[in-house]
């Protein structure tokens, strides 16, 4: 819970530096290795636009932090980003074998499906500034997330939506809570059994929206399909998705290319 509190106060200040200094961490253009800072103003097919900043850097494991990404306007960024990487670690690690046991699997199935010890977490804060003209915009729009699973958590303006039983309703969670959302990877090693949420962010006419979730994500060279165990036999158990690199299907997703 205080750690929580402390990520969010961490979290806050870099948005608070001026443009040219977000830009010193900025992110390689088109890159599948999202690392760094962008700022997004996009309009889509349907004349729906999209406004947020976003900075992104990843929080485990030690080996492939890049600290050039971490903000360091604030002094104690790193080690509540540091702490808060282990709690979160944990947590994925826990739910994931619930998860796996809830397919009749071992504990570890999921977590080593989507690739053990190389599990790689990736941070994301996420600025909506105030928007007066909400009807066109969305913080987010409706999509599920790419990766394996997503935690995430946020300051106290709501804004998160899932979508359950046709319609959009808000994500209520309070300040100690941690939303967690499955993402595609664990639908597709679970050959379907667990649906990945969909889910859209909107924004608010006055106040500034701070969001942080949390990527649970293969690295980009591991290959993630069905669990064997799950596809193994008869005609039922088949699988409904193709094994793919994941560099490979980050790819295909992010350029909206098919897939299975
Ligand atoms: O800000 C939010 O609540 C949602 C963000 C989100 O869904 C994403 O970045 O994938
Ligand atoms: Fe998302």
């Amino acid at each position: 819970m205080e750690l929580i509190q402390r990520l969010k106060e961490v979290g806050t200040e870099f948005f608070e530096l001026p443009e040219r200094e977000k830009e010193a961490v900025a992110k390689p253009a088109d890159s599948i290795d999202l690392e760094g800072y962008v700022t997004d103003y996009k309009k889509d097919g349907q004349g729906r636009k999209t406004w947020a900043d976003h900075l992104f850097h990843r929080i485990w494991p030690p080996s492939r932090i890049n600290y050039k990404f971490w903000p360091n306007n604030s002094p104690d960024y790193r080690e509540v980003n540091e702490e808060y990487a282990k709690e979160i670690k944990k947590l994925s690690e826990k739910i994931m074998g619930w998860l796996s046991e809830g397919l009749g699997l071992h504990r570890e199935a999921l977590k080593e499906g989507l690739g053990g010890e190389t599990v790689e977490y990736l941070m994301k804060v996420i600025f909506y500034p105030p928007c007066p003209e909400l009807d066109l915009l969305f913080g987010a729009p409706p999509h599920t997330d790419l990766n394996g699973i997503t935690f995430l958590i946020a300051n106290d303006v709501h804004g998160l939506q899932a979508f359950k039983n046709n319609k959009w309703i808000d994500v209520e969670y309070d300040d100690s809570g941690i939303v967690v959302i499955i993402a595609n990877q664990i639908t597709r090693m679970s050959n379907g059994r667990y649906k990945s949420g969909e889910h859209r962010a909107t924004m608010d006419t006055e106040r500034t929206r701070i969001s942080w979730p949390v990527f649970a994500e293969p690295n980009l060279d591991h290959v993630v399909g069905p669990l064997p165990e799950l596809v193994a036999g008869d005609d039922d158990n088949a699988p409904k998705f193709k094994p793919y690199v994941y560099r490979e299907y980050k790819f295909l997703k992010m350029n909206k290319l098919p897939l299975d």
